[in-house]
């Protein structure tokens, strides 16, 4: 029987196989970085070992790393503490670390890929969640725990669960102004935060195919919001052409062995997935989050749902208690709903294609009154890009902050949060109570979204916005 993408690349990787056991798997990458790093370190130190493969192993700052300021003392004790620990760690067991302040600095799931270590037929792994992001290359991407991150210090494998198959297929075109994350919102709205788990999904169907690396990217990163072990989209020329010429990926006759390699990474035509969903693209809309996790999404176009509507009784209870939380009320339209803060930015939406998407729409508009837009670009490379393309300027001219690259106001790890009762819409992964500061209310949505949102006042996608003339805009639905 013919085998799925995620079974070729696990079996690549099994190094052990024994009766009753799980695999033992070899482990091409391992990213590192401040929060879930210390402790496997001091195991390691405990148990005299080295690590087993610096080479195939990269740390960088950012979660806890500021976005002002940044040639600074870090003012938080327990920021400071993380990051001198983790320079402390990399500087003992010699592993590759890039720094706040370094050129190659910025959120983890930014760096791999950019740097080029992401690559097909892979298998990567991070003390981090989303992880999955990575599997956008056709890699087999995992986020691990702190004692998993020891054991891959300390032996570059991992004993793994076997895991099931599920296929979600997007045929046809996505509409002017949807997006990849109106898509991702929209997947896990449909199955559930827990649809996803036990099993690695690979997103396939020709509207997937057309997505750029930065969109494919973005689906994957939210794998896990579904529950998702990971997520994975077979590599293709676009894959191919966004690699070639990077730091890290292969280059002359390796490159050609590489890409012959890489082309045989595809689900065969006689593979049976354990699960499949199917999505018409063409009947996706701008869709934005109005609870306390991600899958309590609706269209922009809709109103806060009535608890009632729903028929699971515990979908019912979690309704009721996110409309509280968030402040909202049934019926109420999303349109309707004022923000406070505007945050782009984040692994899943911070890439040189969501400035640029952000920031078409706020070019020669302003940032209404009272809002307050961050855009947070989510590497050093990344932002270096985007002042090139004089996008630091469209944003500043609007009235918004230009800051330094790292997490920042996706999670209160640092000092970017929203105040208590602070309404956001944001391009990050995660809306859950209290992610982006105490008592903060998160709508997730695209950078398009955010950056309309962002002139309005209220949630609003670019064909809300008007010219000069008063013609509502073409920037889509
Ligand atoms: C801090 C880290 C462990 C966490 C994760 O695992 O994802 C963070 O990156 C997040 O997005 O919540
Ligand atoms: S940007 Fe957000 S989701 Fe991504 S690694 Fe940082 S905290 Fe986690």
């Amino acid at each position: 029987m013919g085998r799925t993408l995620a079974e070729k690349v696990w079996d690549d990787h099994v190094v052990r196989r024994a009766e009753g056991e799980p695999d033992l798997l070899f482990i091409d990458l391992h990213l590192l970085h401040e929060v879930t790093s210390p402790q496997a370190f001091d195991g390691l130190r405990m148990n005299g070992r080295p690590v087993r493969r610096t080479d195939l192993t990269i740390a960088t700052e950012d979660h806890n790393t500021p976005t002002l300021d940044i040639d600074k003392p870090i003012a938080d004790p327990v920021s400071r503490t993380q990051l001198e620990t983790l320079r402390k760690n990399c500087a003992e067991f010699g592993v590759r670390l890039h720094p706040l302040g370094d050129v190659e600095q910025g959120v983890v799931h930014v760096v791999g890929p950019q740097l080029g270590l992401t690559q097909p037929g892979t298998t990567v792994v991070c003390g981090d969640s989303h992880t999955s992001t990575h599997g956008a290359f056709g890699a087999l991407a995992f986020g691990i725990g702190t004692s998993q991150v020891e054991h891959v210090l300390a032996t570059q494998t991992l004993p793994l669960a076997p895991f099931r198959t599920m296929a979600i297929t997007v045929d046809g075109e996505l509409p002017g102004g949807v997006t990849a994350k109106d898509l991702i919102l929209a997947v896990i709205t449909k199955i559930g935060t827990g649809g996803g788990q036990g099993y690695v999904i690979e997103y396939r169907g020709s509207a997937i195919e057309k997505l750029s690396m930065e969109s494919r990217m973005t689906i994957c990163n939210m794998s896990i919001e579904a529950g998702a072990r990971a997520g994975m989209i077979a590599p293709d020329q676009t894959t191919f052409d966004y690699l070639e010429g990077r730091p890290h990926a292969p280059q002359g006759e390796d490159w050609d062995t590489a890409v012959a390699y890489w082309k045989t990474l595809r689900t065969d035509d006689d593979a049976v997935f354990d699960h499949e969903v199917r999505i018409d693209a063409a009947s996706l809309a701008p869709f934005v989050t109005w609870g306390t996790n991600p899958g309590q999404g609706a269209p922009l176009s809709a109103s806060v749902p009535d608890p009632a509507s729903f028929a699971d009784p515990s979908d019912r209870l979690a309704a009721e208690k996110a409309l509280e939380y968030m402040g909202l009320t049934a019926g109420q339209p999303l349109r309707e709903v004022a923000v406070d803060t505007v945050f782009v930015g984040s692994c899943t939406n911070g890439r040189i294609e969501d400035l640029r998407a952000a920031a078409s729409v706020v070019r020669g508009r302003q940032v209404a009154d009272g809002v307050r837009m961050l855009v947070v670009p989510g590497s050093v490379r990344v932002a270096l890009q985007a002042v090139e393309e004089g996008l630091d300027k469209v944003f500043t001219a609007a009235g918004a902050e230009w800051r330094h690259a790292g997490c920042s106001m996706c999670l209160g790890m640092n000092p970017d949060q929203l105040a208590p009762g602070e309404r956001s819409a944001s391009t990050s992964n995660r809306n859950f109570e209290g992610r982006q500061g105490k008592g903060g209310r998160t709508h997730l949505v695209s950078p398009q979204v955010a950056a309309a949102t962002a002139v309005v006042g209220r949630l609003a996608s670019p064909a809300d916005l008007t010219d000069a003339t008063g013609a509502a805009t073409l920037q889509g639905v």
